[in-house]
This record gives structure tokens, sequence and C-alpha cells, in this order.
């Protein structure tokens, strides 16, 4: 656990950059530090490893003072993950990540087979452990950059706009690799953002900072979205918040009806009889749907060929599903009916808007929303 308390950053020209920041940070979990440049996000992240001393108050790792022990040794226990990396170019990709544990003691070789097993954990091919960074994407990059951090098994990470150089496909990517990542390790991850959507993807806390190093909120990222502090929060959290706390809400409650299904291959009159409403789901042998068929789209061919298909919208989990990924199915189907599907992929049925928006307001009068 990382406690904060009263803790204030005065530079000396009379700039106060962090101020009587109380927060506390669970174990295991990741907590995002947001807000709006210069809000002291990263001063608040560095005073954790004294990188930067606190002005005044105290912060107590697992109980105990930060300052009671030396910089290095608080930092054996603490990796630390920055933008663009940070890595020794001069090193191959392999010796960036072992360095940290040759420097306390491990053996060479085995540090390095140690490296090359995190470098797949971070989901790095091993061959690209002969590299030097130059010579790897910016996400393979970051990618090494935590390999590098989790080297010495600190049971705390801080990572600091680690993902805002790559841009947003490969960012997706390493969201997902990182929530990943966490869910094996359980680690405690302080994350510093500008970005609030990375925020409410990745927390399980945020602290929403305002400049001058005031905590707004720290919530959850659904309290967040549902019950912004004030103003400020509210138009930090942005817009579509109601749309996206639906995120955050499970879809159990939403009846899954029929939909018309029909074979890839089969002959257009044979579609034609299974349409409801004018539309069918095409699958794959495995149920799998492939996309979607219609009066029109049959009118011109004799058989359910995949190049005539129309393509479906996003795709419902019923097990796992949220009331946002069923809505969106909805919304975004040809049909305006969103499509079921299993854990295996397999189409089980159809949803419509009309029954989220009603499990919605079913879930809001037991309470489960606050309003
Ligand atoms: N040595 C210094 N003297 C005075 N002010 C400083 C000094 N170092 C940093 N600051 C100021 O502290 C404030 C907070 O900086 P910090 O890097 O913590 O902000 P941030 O929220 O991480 O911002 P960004 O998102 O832009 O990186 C900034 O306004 C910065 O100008």
């Amino acid at each position: 656990m990382i406690e904060f308390q009263a803790v204030t950053k005065r530079y000396d020209d009379g700039t106060v950059v962090v101020d009587s920041l109380d927060l506390t940070i669970e174990d295991g979990g990741i907590t995002v530090f947001v807000g709006p440049s210069g809000c002291g996000k990263t001063t608040s992240l560095r005073m954790i490893n004294r990188m930067i001393d606190a002005t005044s108050g105290t912060i107590l790792l697992d109980g105990a003072d930060i300052r009671a022990q030396s910089p290095a040794k608080l930092r054996r226990g603490i990796g630390y993950v920055i933008q663009h990396a940070g890595l020794f170019p001069h090193r191959s990709v392999l010796d960036n990540v072992a360095t940290v544990p040759v420097l306390l003691g491990t053996r060479k070789s085995t540090a390095r087979k140690q490296a090359a097993e995190l470098l797949e954990r971070v989901g790095l091919p091993a061959e690209l452990g002969k590299r030097y960074p130059s010579q790897l994407s910016g996400g393979q990059q970051q990618r090494v950059g935590v390999a590098r951090a989790l080297a010495a098994n600190p049971p705390v990470l801080l990572m600091d706009e680690p993902f805002s150089a790559v841009d947003p496909v490969v960012r997706d990517g390493l969201q997902e690799e990182l929530l990943r990542l966490q869910s094996d390790l359980g680690k405690t991850i302080v994350f510093v953002t500008h970005d609030i959507d990375e925020a409410i993807k990745l927390g399980d806390k945020v602290a929403v900072l305002r400049v001058g190093g005031r905590l707004a909120q720290y919530a959850t990222p659904a309290e967040l979205l549902a019950r912004p502090a004030d103003d400020f929060v509210a138009s930090f959290v942005g817009r579509d918040r109601g749309y996206r706390a639906l995120g955050f809400l499970s879809a159990q409650g939403v009846p899954v009806g029929p939909v018309a299904t029909v074979a890839l291959g089969a002959s257009a009159e044979q579609a034609r009889a299974s349409l409801d409403n004018g539309w069918a789901v095409v699958v794959d042998e495995a149920k799998r749907p492939l996309g979607w068929v219609s009066e029109g789209s049959l009118s011109t061919v004799d058989q359910v060929r995949p190049e005539d298909l129309v393509s479906g919208g996003s795709l419902f989990e019923v097990d796992s599903g949220t009331l946002r990924t069923a809505l969106d199915s909805a919304l975004s189907s040809p049909a305006a009916l969103g499509i079921a599907i299993d854990a295996q992929g397999a189409v089980v049925g159809g949803v419509v808007a009309d029954t989220v928006v009603k499990a919605l307001a079913d879930a809001r009068r037991c309470g489960e929303v606050p309003t």
C-alpha cells in the first residue's frame, strides 16, 4: 500500500505543484493519476520513488516512510517505465532487460534467460532480443521498457505516460497487454496519463488532479462517470459519460431473443425463406457469424457467398458482455438486431436496443446504477 499524507511539493520560486495530497493506493491494482498538463501527475509519481523529494508531508510504502531508506534501495522494489521507453541504445534488447538483475548480482546467463522469458511475457518474440532498440517499432520499444521494469520483479511499478508516443492502434494493444499482464502478476501499478479514456480503461481507481496539484476526485472509473464530483471533473471526464458508464454494467439481465441464421453456401431460395424482418445472419460450420443477408442482397445471387454479405455490427458476448457492448451491437447492426454470441463465438440469439435500455432502467430501479 502506498499512502500520501498531506504531501506538498513547492519549488524554490514558490510554485506549488502538488498541494497537500492525501491518497491511499491499494496493493495489486492499477491506480491512475490523470489531469490536464502541468497538474502535478508526474511530480506525484516521482515522489514515490524519490526522484523528487516532497517539501512536506509523508509518503508511506507498506507502512514505512520512504525517507527511511536510501533512494537506491527504495527503487529496487519499484519499477519505472517512461514514455519512449528510455532504453540503452547501445545494448541489445535482451541486455536492456537483463541489466538491472545483473547489477543486483544475478549471473549474466541466468539474467538473460529470465529476460528472454520476460520478452515473451510482454508479447515479444524471443528473437527480437538480439536487436538494438532503434531496430524496433515504438510499440515494441515500450514493451521492452515494461519487460525491463519487471526484470527485478518489483512489487510496485510506476508508469509515466508509457503509451502516449505510439499511434492509437498500437496503444490499444499495449493497454490490453498491460491488463493481461496485470491479471497474471498482480503488481501495484501507479500509472500517469493525460488521457481520460486510457485512465478509465486501465484504472481500478482513478485520481483526477487539477492544476495546482489538488485532488479533484479519487474514485473507480464507474463512479467517476456516474457521479463526477464537480464541474471540473464532469468536463474532464468528457462527453457521452452516460453511455460510457454502460461499459461497467453487466448485461446478464438483457433478454436474448431469436435471430434468423443461414449457412454460408445455402441457396438464395433457402436464405430468403429464413429471413426474419428481412434479415438473416450468415454463419460458418461452428455457427460463428460472418455477416448478414437481406432481401436486397439476395436479389441478384443464387447462393449465399462471402462476397455478397452485408458486414455486421459489433458482437455481444452474453456471458461477459456489458450494457454498452449489448447496446452497441444493436445500434451498429444493419438489421437493428445485435448478434449475441457465446464464449466460443457461436451465435446464440439477438438483442434489440429497447430491451437494453429497459435492462438499464431495471438496474437503476434496483439501485445498481447511481442516478
Ligand atoms: N524545477 C521546477 N521549478 C518550478 N516549477 C516546476 C519545476 N519542475 C516542474 N515544475 C512545474 O510543475 C508543474 C507540474 O509538473 P508535472 O510534470 O508534475 O505535471 P504533469 O501533470 O505531469 O504535466 P504533463 O502532463 O504536462 O507532463 C508544471 O507546471 C511544471 O512547470
